[in-house]
């Protein structure tokens, strides 16, 4: 078996009555990456990551956790800890309780870390005697995350953890998973948030409908030969407009957020990253002030939202 693939899927099909949560779904993290699932909801994201967790078994198809194989009758391996649906905590507990109670509970001590080190990472030290049903949604994720790092995961899978964090605990868990992931740990987490997937996932797969319609490098769905809408903030708008029309390979389109707009100093322009590059050098050199440049969506938004909606397409047309 290939250990540096950390989960290896292969149609992977799991059908709750009528619905069909995960259709034929083929998946592979390489060890020590971080691996975010994106899709709408009920895409299936949860039921994956639950295969993962040995929460549930699939109906079809062969999933392999940290090189062992897992299903019917075969337990999820050792070294791998995260939640889905919100981690389980005591409530009437105290965050160092819980964690307390985890390491109590842990068949080896070798395994069990140390208590106030992951509320520290977390940043909950401060909220260590706190009793748990008093916290916010955000505070819960952190001592969930601390919990799992408790256990010295090899393979973290972790339920939309950024849910509900503020900027700086969004922070602290960012730090935490990076850190992990230069340590060789495996993450796998979904996410909607697709800023929050573009800062700390090397790679992604889109689900829709449970299946699969991306499964790979973010680098390879954002790559340049994809034309992307740029948002084009110029002193003098019409000058840069004449440019931006003269300029091959480069389309000025209709600016979808215009009405919401208190300037009208804004124009949209759609280009590959090479034809972006030569608008640049143009406007530099007619002397327009710029004053913005960015893209309207996230390269991972655009080819999401590219991908759902052709999904979206063949649905209809397979309705017809
Ligand atoms: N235990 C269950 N019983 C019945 N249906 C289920 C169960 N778990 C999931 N489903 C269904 O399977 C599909 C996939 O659900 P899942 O929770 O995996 O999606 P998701 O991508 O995590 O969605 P969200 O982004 O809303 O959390 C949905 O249609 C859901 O209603």
């Amino acid at each position: 078996m290939d250990t540096t693939i950390a989960v290896r899927g292969h149609g992977i099909t799991k059908v709750f009555g009528d619905v069909v949560a995960l259709d034929h779904v083929d998946v592979s993290v390489a060890q020590g990456q971080i691996h975010g699932l994106v899709g709408p909801n009920g895409a299936g994201k949860t039921t994956l990551l639950g295969l993962m967790l040995g929460l549930a078994v699939a109906d079809k198809g062969d999933l392999e956790i940290l090189g062992a194989s897992v299903g019917r009758g075969l337990p999820a391996p050792d070294g791998v800890s995260g939640f889905v649906d919100g981690p389980g905590l005591y409530p009437t507990l105290t965050a160092k309780q819980n964690l307390a109670t985890l390491v109590w509970l842990q068949p080896d001590d070798a395994l069990a870390g140390d208590v106030g080190e992951a509320l520290e990472q977390v940043g909950l030290t401060e909220a260590a005697d706190q009793k748990v049903r008093g916290f916010s949604l955000g505070m819960r994720q952190r001592l969930g995350l601390a919990a799992a790092l408790l256990t010295k995961p090899r393979l973290l899978v972790l339920d939309e953890p950024s849910n509900g964090l503020d900027p700086a605990g969004k922070r602290k868990v960012h730090t935490v998973l990076r850190r992990l992931a230069a340590e060789g740990v495996t993450v796998v987490l979904s996410s909607h948030r697709m800023d929050d997937l573009e800062a700390l996932c090397s790679e992604v797969t889109i689900l829709a409908k449970g299946r699969v319609l991306f499964s790979g490098p973010l680098k390879k769905l954002t790559d340049e030969k994809h034309e992307l809408d740029y948002r084009l903030r110029a002193l003098d708008p019409s000058a840069a407009h004449a440019v931006a029309a003269g300029t091959p390979g480069v389309r000025v389109v209709e600016d979808s957020d215009a009405a919401a707009r208190p300037d009208n100093d804004v124009i949209v322009v759609r280009a590959r990253a090479a034809a972006l590059d030569e608008l640049v050098a143009r406007i530099v050199g007619a002397n327009i002030p710029v004053r913005e440049l960015a893209p309207v969506v996230s390269p991972l938004e655009a080819a999401f939202l590219s991908l759902t909606d052709q999904l979206a397409i063949i649905g209809q047309e397979a309705d017809q």
